[in-house]
């Protein structure tokens, strides 16, 4: 039965309210009184050394294992902190009064503040706080006051949604934590150097080398006009330099834009195909494109090392020189998936699906890149296992690439500034918590390009002859 009654105008009891908040807050109650009891029972002398000792263990977890203390503590104990300084008590309620976002009850003439139900800090420049909103509110009171309130918290910028009934996210992000460029990844002298379980890519926001996995992995890359894909191109090359030398990973390169952007590493591919290589009849008709014979010979040469797999009864490729990592990297995947003549991009669908389904066991990765990551644009776009997420044009094309939620969880890509400082920032999730952490990309300049083609060159390139189309 819906209740029709009115509010009653009474404020509950103040020792009501201390209950419930107390009720809300056990750590308030719980943290003295377990101190309280310990130094009772077992001495100051003994609980300052357990206190001491919890302490070390936290210093020692840091510097041992940073990624691991950055990735399970920290979040936490910056949630705990934040919570308690920024998103509480006078602190808070004068950013709210601020913005016009407290609320004054008709009846008792009390001023309501929305309660923070939850803070959490998955990184030092993102907040996600829940928030309560009171009677007389609604997602729009916030959202119309979001600069306004954006300004008084100190953020950069603040993304507002209801997430339920009476609750909202504010997801801010606070100053860019990379002032500075960072250089591009050094190229590693031997082949024993590199982990292509661990590609180096740039810097996290914590300071600490960025990676992914290549090997058993496709990724995807997506990013508006400018907002640096190329550092996510030749970085991984140079991550890769030695193996790709000594012949252990082999690249098949795809440029849809004319080859502007990847010419300069063309003697480091295996094998290279370009828009400009396509050939039309007298009446402007297509009668031959490289670029669908690569990815169809990419698809060949992986069935063929399934068939040899399947014959040592192998389940997984083992890297060597006989059966190197094979890269299909595919510099604006759209222009062929969609924007193609119909032909092309059906055919190209149909064999990216291919690989992407039965590649990874057998040694064979796609790395895409593109601007507009809808479903229609790249429909093999769940089959991308690793997602990057550079400055994008639209709000939407967060939780496409990054996955249901991400920008909520404080991947504001859409909110990245268009200027050059900003370049190569973006966002990437991690695995099992889903959590989104701000990277950036070393700075790859033409000097870095040329010092990787003079010093990692392969000598089984083919410095870009097309394969015969095999399909
Ligand atoms: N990681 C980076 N750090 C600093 N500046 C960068 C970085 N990556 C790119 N830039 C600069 O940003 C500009 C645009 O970069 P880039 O050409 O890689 O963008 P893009 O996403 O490939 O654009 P398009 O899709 O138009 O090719 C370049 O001038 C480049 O010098």
């Amino acid at each position: 039965m819906s209740s029709n009654r009115r509010p009653s105008g009474k404020r509950r009891g103040a020792e009501v309210r201390a209950a419930c908040w107390l009720a809300r807050h056990p750590g308030f109650l719980a943290t003295p009184t377990t101190i309280a009891t310990s130094v009772a029972e077992l001495g100051p002398t003994t609980t300052g050394g357990i206190a001491a000792g919890i302490l070390a263990a936290g210093v020692a977890w840091r510097r041992i294992d940073p990624d691991s203390f950055h990735h399970h503590a920290a979040p936490r104990l910056r949630s705990v902190r934040r919570r308690w300084t920024r998103y509480h008590g006078y602190a808070w309620r004068r950013n709210l009064d601020a913005c016009d976002l407290t609320v004054q009850d008709r009846r008792t003439g009390a001023w309501l503040t929305p309660r923070v139900v939850r803070v959490f800090s998955p990184t030092p420049s993102i907040d996600v706080i829940k928030v309560k909103m009171v009677r007389g509110q609604s997602v729009r009171t916030w959202q119309e006051q979001q600069e306004a309130l954006a300004t008084a918290l100190g953020a950069e910028v603040l993304a507002i949604e209801r997430t339920k009934a009476r609750l909202i996210t504010i997801t801010a992000v606070y100053g860019n934590p990379f002032a500075d460029i960072v250089p591009a990844v050094e190229i590693p002298d031997e082949p024993d150097e590199v982990d292509l379980t661990a590609i180096e890519l740039g810097d996290t926001e914590h300071g600490r080398p960025w990676t992914e996995p290549l090997l058993g992995t496709h990724w995807l890359i997506s990013g508006a006009t400018g907002s640096g894909k190329g550092g996510l191109l030749w970085n991984p090359l140079r991550a890769m330099g030695p193996m790709i030398r000594e012949g252990l990973v082999r690249i098949w390169a795809i440029d849809p834009k004319g080859g502007m952007e990847t010419e300069q590493g063309r003697p480091l591919f295996y094998r290279y195909a370009t828009s400009a290589d396509v050939e039309y009849d007298e009446d402007g008709d297509e009668i031959r494109n490289p670029m669908l014979e690569l990815i169809a010979a990419f698809r060949d040469a992986m069935k063929q090392r399934q068939e040899e797999l399947r014959r040592e009864s192998k389940r997984k490729v083992t890297i060597s020189r006989d059966t190197p990592l094979d890269v299909l990297m595919i510099d604006e995947l759209a222009m062929l998936t969609a924007l193609g003549g119909r032909s092309l991009t059906v055919q190209v669908n149909r064999l990216l699906a291919e690989i992407m389904t039965q590649g990874r066991a057998a040694g064979y990765s796609v790395v895409a890149y593109l601007q507009e990551p809808t479903k229609d644009i790249v429909p093999v776009r769940d089959l991308f296992t690793v997602r990057i997420c550079l400055r994008t044009t639209s709000a939407s094309y967060v939780d496409m690439v990054l996955g249901d939620n991400a920008r909520l969880r404080g991947a504001l890509a859409d909110e990245i500034p268009v200027t050059e400082d900003y370049a190569g920032i973006g966002y990437r999730v991690a695995e099992k918590s889903r959590v989104p952490i701000r990277v950036r990309a070393g700075h790859v300049t033409d000097d870095d390009i040329a010092e990787l083609v003079a010093t990692c060159t392969p000598d089984n390139g083919t410095g870009g002859v097309v394969v015969p189309f095999a399909a």
